[in-house]
């Protein structure tokens, strides 16, 4: 998944909204293959509806384009982007809570042969060993952070070369905080592309390489998250 000069994700000009104007207001931005890319930005700025946009479950009209892996999938349903390599983590987890941790991950691999769902649960288990410990524990049982953990594990059952994640630090102490960020890097490490939106400023900047700063709709700034950082008047003016 290194080493190719085509983005594993490409937004141009890319306009939504719920009937009532404009939420994405024309963004733009390119994802390097095999890194981690964040797009950070206050309250409503447009991240959720962004990610609903790339995961094609945005049910309004979208103008623009979106490419994954350098092909065209501005048209394509969920299901297709999908199988085209493209899985996304919802907002605030949406963990199956009267279903076991297993059957919340099978739920994941719905679009797999048996024995692959049951290899990848087996990966799955090896990559993040209490899961296997508490596989028949009901996923409403578990804490805020471990829901979380859960939630991006399913989401990469189908094995995803480009995973979204929306605002995967909502409402997790710091402490767990820390946990899911450890998970992220890891499937950076094995070279996964990785798109996370996130109002916490601070997680997105120690996570990705490259960051956006979206406000209003409109990305307002972009380069290294080094650069970002240290940009004392972007940080007071954009992200508190
Ligand atoms: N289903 C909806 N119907 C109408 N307006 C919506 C809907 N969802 C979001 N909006 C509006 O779109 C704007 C952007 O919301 P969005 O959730 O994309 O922002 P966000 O950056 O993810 O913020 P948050 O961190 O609060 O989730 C907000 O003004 C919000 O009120």
């Amino acid at each position: 998944m290194n080493g190719t000069d085509t983005p594993a994700l490409r937004i141009g000009g890319l306009r939504a909204g719920y009937g009532h104007g404009d939420v994405l207001c024309g963004v733009d931005i390119v994802a390097r293959t095999g890194t981690i890319t964040a797009v950070v930005g206050p309250n409503g700025a447009g991240k959720s509806t962004l990610m609903k946009v790339l995961a094609g479950i945005h049910d309004r009209p979208v103008r623009g384009t979106v490419e994954v892996f350098g092909v065209d999938r501005t048209r394509d349903s969920a299901r297709d982007r999908l199988a085209a390599g493209l899985s996304l983590c919802p907002e605030r987890r949406r963990v199956f809570p009267a279903m076991s941790i297993e059957e919340n991950l099978l739920m994941g691999a719905v679009t797999l042969s048996p024995s692959l769902a049951r290899r990848r649960v087996r990966e799955t288990y090896e990559r993040v060993p209490w899961l296997a410990e508490r596989r028949r524990t009901m996923a409403g049982n578990l804490s805020g952070g471990q829901q979380q953990l859960l939630a991006i594990c399913r989401a990469i059952m189908t094995d995803p070369p480009l995973l979204l994640l929306d605002e995967p630090s909502l409402g997790l102490s710091p402490k767990v905080v820390g946990e899911v960020a450890d998970l992220i890097r890891t499937l950076g490490e094995e070279g996964r592309s990785v798109l996370i939106v996130e109002q916490n400023v601070a997680l997105g900047l120690r996570l990705a390489s490259e960051v956006y700063v979206l406000n209003q709709g409109v990305v307002v700034e972009h380069g290294p998250a080094s650069a970002l950082a240290d940009d004392d008047r972007l940080m007071a003016t954009y992200l508190g």
